[in-house]
């Protein structure tokens, strides 16, 4: 009788390297003993302790973005190459890797969004504090209302250059952070209001009510989106500032960086 493998057996013949997602440390360890193969674990943190281990910025619900942001990832820290064949080993339903997705490596599909969170002036940390506050501040709203903001990340006096207040500045004389939950409170009550947030490198709120004044020439961004999102994508043109901006009207949260769109999430979905 055939076995299983006689099917599933091409799905994981002649791979360059596996992919192993969030795995438990006894599902990491199976692997050891596997003779010539490159295991490369990635996730949002690395409990195993891999020595080849690629940080995602987010858990990432759909799995064709996980999987994407992985791949992106691996190439750039040159882990696998151009063209390579991979087995991705993921979880679709559970905690659990249930899924195993085969995938060729393609350099052309970069999108970016490993470059916007690594390769950015501001730390990886405070592009991700940032992203989980908009993500978190899209699902609640403000008192159940949807709200909009945006905020700008990282070379904070440029972007002061290039901007002017709209009312006081409730952080003028502050020392506060972002991911501290003080000021998570704080953010959400001032994003009611107008303008953007401007945040440095090291993550110090160094304003809010900024109205920025970005020249937008030649700035593309999607139809139907309006002022918000076009000073929040031409900023970064104009700056090495990336932007993380929700939307009140569509609800979503959007990444910008090099005055192009690099990440597009639903918040419902986190
Ligand atoms: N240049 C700017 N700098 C800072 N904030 C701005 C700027 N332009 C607009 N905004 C803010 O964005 C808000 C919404 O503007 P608008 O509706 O035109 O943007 P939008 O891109 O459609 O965003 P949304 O999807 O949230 O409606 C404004 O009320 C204002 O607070
Ligand atoms: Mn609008």
């Amino acid at each position: 009788m055939a076995g299983l493998d006689d099917v599933f057996g091409d799905l994981y013949a002649s791979i360059d390297a596996v992919l192993l997602f969030s795995p438990s440390g006894s599902y990491y360890e199976r692997f050891a003993d596997v003779d010539d193969l490159d295991v490369i674990v990635v996730g949002t943190e690395n409990p195993v302790n891999a020595d080849v281990f690629v940080e995602l910025p987010l858990a990432f619900d759909d799995i064709k973005e996980r999987i994407k942001f992985g791949l992106e990832g691996a190439l750039e820290q040159d882990l696998i190459e151009d063209g390579d064949q991979l087995i991705c080993a993921t979880s679709l339903y559970g905690d659990e890797i249930d899924t195993v997705s085969r995938v060729r490596a393609d350099a052309e599909t970069h999108t970016g969004i490993y470059d916007l969170f690594v390769k950015s002036r501001a730390e990886p940390a405070v592009i991700k504090a940032v992203l989980e506050l908009a993500i978190e501040l899209g699902k609640k709203g403000q008192k159940g209302k949807p709200v909009g903001a945006l905020f700008v990340v990282g070379d904070a006096g440029k972007v002061m250059n290039k901007s002017r207040p709209l009312s006081y500045n409730p952080f003028e004389k502050s020392h506060v952070h972002v991911g501290d939950p003080i000021v998570n409170v704080m953010l959400k009550e001032f994003s009611r209001l107008d303008g953007a947030f401007v945040i440095s490198d090291a993550g110090k709120i160094v304003s809010a009510y900024r109205y920025l004044e970005p020249s937008a020439e030649g700035v593309d961004i999607p139809k139907g989106l309006g002022a918000r999102h076009m000073a929040g994508g031409a900023i970064t043109r104009d700056t090495n500032a990336i932007t993380i901006v929700l939307s009140e009207s569509d609800g979503l949260v959007r990444a910008f960086k090099a005055g192009e769109l690099i990440l597009e999430v639903d918040p419902e979905a986190y």
